[in-house]
């Protein structure tokens, strides 16, 4: 193998788009026709094969498959991760990009023998399902929708055509009106594909017969709902996810040029508009370039644009490329596509949702952790206070301590001074005895020595040393008291420094959690009374809808031929603001809760704890309508309906 430059090598990277590439085997036709292999892969490189050189890598793929590969293999490596992601509450995309006859629909759905990525994604998810057991209960929900020449269809029922896009806060971008099936079950799943492939329309083409000139999207919603204490592990309590699994399969991606026919060639132009726009996308998206991305220029893009933003999807391209010499350009395009794909960084992120008791429980966990939290502040808080009494009662033993040593130290001290004072008059009363002796004697007292008069001399001497040694004695008793007293006090007095300190630094940590106890007694009344405002707001809604529902039976219990039109249109009517009432209650608290952070979303179009969806609402609604024109021959019976007026 040549190594050669190649695009895109770096940028196989798990936040990225997952692009593989897939080759299906030279067909028997292109053999007949006198084609060759011109592509050809080998691990994830793609490149041109060159008879002296061997393969010319041209580009690099997260997976590249060759005419071998299964469809189980592809499966295994590109789809199998987003279902499971979507089993967890991320929304996935998988769809298929290439020409007519490349092998898109051999990759999507496959044969019985080899089934395709739609199939076994079903058996996945049903797989999941079942281990799950009682731990979560899944409600599996699946619509089919062609795009055919920029107009929606639904595949499950042909009468709802030409459908619109709206925008769902909670679901991305919907499709409104679509027939959606509640799946029981893998079979049954199955079956209702398989219906929806029966309306598929399909048109003859330059390259195949059956080939599809329409873009085939399955949309699987899934909301999984831990069962309350059926989990051991108490932070998933309640958790609920919702997520959507698009299983794409686009149509032929080849260029209107090959088109044979008028009507082909406005199909290919609106087929081309679609897949041209997503290629527009792709190429805005890779080179990060957020702003006008045209979205909205074909319904499939605008279909896609919650997948592609980013903003919590996992995506993968499956690009299905023949190895034929005849479509060696188209493969190159198409090559070209996968590669730009792979440029699109995509962050996977899970959609939790929380209804009305999840909610409350959720706040009465928070509520029970912030006080548990307050209780371990109090508790040290507590613990510091008397810590820092311990530390007052003693500073007032040491300061008791140093006002004796002080005491003792000036008692010392006036000893000293009583000493000095004592041997000063010894030593006056010395000198007196030598002038009275100088006197008695008449002699000069310088010349009187201590010796002269051996009495006086002893007396006198005996008297200096008894002084000296007075002195002495008090004069070392005193010192080391002294020394010992000045040791002592500048013990007490850095002591009591230190205690000093101690006390301020306490304070300092008394302030700061006088502060945390009062944010948290801030967080505490705010939850408190959020959760207040919650109870009294479910209490309302709850009251709400069980007069809706009171209304719905006592509707429900007439005989709709007996009413009128008149009547029946009041009735939808009355119904219809009801529900639009408590829709938009919904939305307002949704939006009142979104203002303050949270990732809280309600039901959307699903009225809270009756069961009762909007759907099912709005197909009661239909079906009172579609009633409706048949009473008009009971109304002469005067069957006056006792509709219960609103509260
Ligand atoms: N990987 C493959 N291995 C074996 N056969 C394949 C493979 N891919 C496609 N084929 C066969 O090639 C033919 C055309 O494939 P397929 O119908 O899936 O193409 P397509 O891209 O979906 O075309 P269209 O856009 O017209 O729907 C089919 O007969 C299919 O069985």
């Amino acid at each position: 193998m040549k190594e050669a430059q190649y695009e895109g090598a770096d940028a196989v990277r798990k936040d990225h788009v997952l692009v593989a590439v897939r080759f299906r085997p030279m067909s028997d036709r292109e053999y007949q026709r006198g084609d060759r292999e011109v592509w050809e892969c080998e691990g994830q490189a793609v490149g041109i094969a060159d008879q002296d050189t061997g393969m010319q890598v041209k580009f690099m793929y997260d997976h590249v498959f060759g005419g071998a590969a299964s469809n189980a293999d592809v499966y295994g490596a590109v789809a199998s991760p987003i279902v499971a992601s979507a089993l967890d509450g991320i929304n996935g995309t998988i769809f298929a990009y290439g020409v007519t006859s490349s092998g898109k629909t051999h990759t999507m759905m496959g044969s019985g023998a080899a089934p395709g990525m739609v199939p076994q994604a079903i058996a996945q998810v049903f797989a999941t399902v079942a281990r799950a057991g009682a731990r979560t209960e899944f409600t599996l929900r699946l619509s089919m929708m062609e795009i055919y020449n920029e107009v929606l269809n639904d595949l499950l029922d042909p009468a709802r055509s030409n459908l619109k896009l709206r925008e769902d806060p909670r679901r991305g971008v919907g499709v409104e009106g679509i027939t959606e099936e509640n799946l029981v079950s893998a079979e049954h799943a199955i079956q209702v594909i398989a219906r929806g492939n029966e309306n598929r329309k399909t048109a003859a083409t330059a390259f195949n017969e059956g080939s599809s000139r329409s873009h085939t999207i399955i949309r699987l919603s899934i909301e999984a709902r831990d069962r309350p204490g059926a989990n051991a592990d108490p932070s998933f309590r309640g958790r609920r996810t919702f997520s959507l699994l698009n299983l794409i399969d686009l149509a032929g991606s080849e260029s209107a040029k090959a088109e044979i026919h008028s009507k082909q060639r406005m199909e290919g132009s609106f087929i081309n508009k679609s897949l041209l726009t997503l290629g527009t996308v792709i190429h805005k998206l890779a080179e990060g370039n957020a702003a006008h991305i045209p979205y909205r220029d074909s319904k499939l893009t605008r279909l896609l644009q919650s997948s592609l933003t980013g903003s919590g999807a996992r995506v993968a391209v499956v690009c299905t490329v023949t190895p034929a010499s005849t479509q060696a350009e188209e493969t190159h395009n198409t090559l070209k596509f996968a590669s730009r794909a792979k440029k699109i960084a995509i962050a996977a992120k899970r959609n939790e949702i929380m209804d009305q008791s999840t909610l409350i429980s959720r706040y009465q966990e928070e509520i029970t952790t912030l006080r548990s939290q307050l209780d371990i502040v109090m508790r040290e808080q507590l613990a510091q206070r008397e810590n820092l009494l311990a530390s007052v009662r003693n500073l007032g033993t040491v300061r008791g301590t140093t006002s004796i040593m002080l005491a003792e130290r000036e008692f010392l001290q006036a000893q000293l001074s009583a000493s000095d004072e004592h041997s000063d008059k010894l030593a006056r009363a010395l000198e007196r005895m030598r002038l009275q002796l100088a006197e008695s004697r008449g002699v000069d007292p310088d010349a009187i020595g201590y010796g002269l008069d051996e009495d006086v001399a002893g007396e006198s001497a005996a008297v200096v040393s008894a002084a000296r040694t007075l002195r002495h004695g008090y004069d070392h008793v005193l010192a080391e008291k002294v020394l010992a007293m000045e040791s002592k006090v500048g013990a007490a007095i850095d002591a009591l420094r230190a205690k000093e300190e101690q006390i301020g630094s306490q304070r300092a940590v008394l302030a700061s959690l006088a502060g945390l106890e009062d944010q948290i007694q801030g967080q505490l009344s705010e939850v408190t009374a959020e959760n207040t405002t919650l109870r009294g707001e479910n209490a309302c809604l709850r009251r709400e809808l069980d007069r809706l529902e009171a209304q719905n039976n006592h509707v429900q219990g007439y005989y709709l031929d007996d009413l009128s039109h008149a009547e029946l249109s009041e009735l939808i009517g009355t119904l219809t603001q009801a529900v639009e009432r408590v829709r938009i209650t919904v939305q307002l608290r949704r939006l009142a809760r979104g203002k303050r952070g949270s990732n809280v979303s309600l039901l959307g179009g699903e009225t809270p704890s009756t069961g009762m969806s909007r759907e099912a609402m709005r197909a009661a609604l239909q079906e009172l309508q579609l009633h409706s024109p048949s009473t008009s021959d009971k109304l002469t019976n005067g069957h006056a309906p006792d509709v219960p007026t609103e509260a």
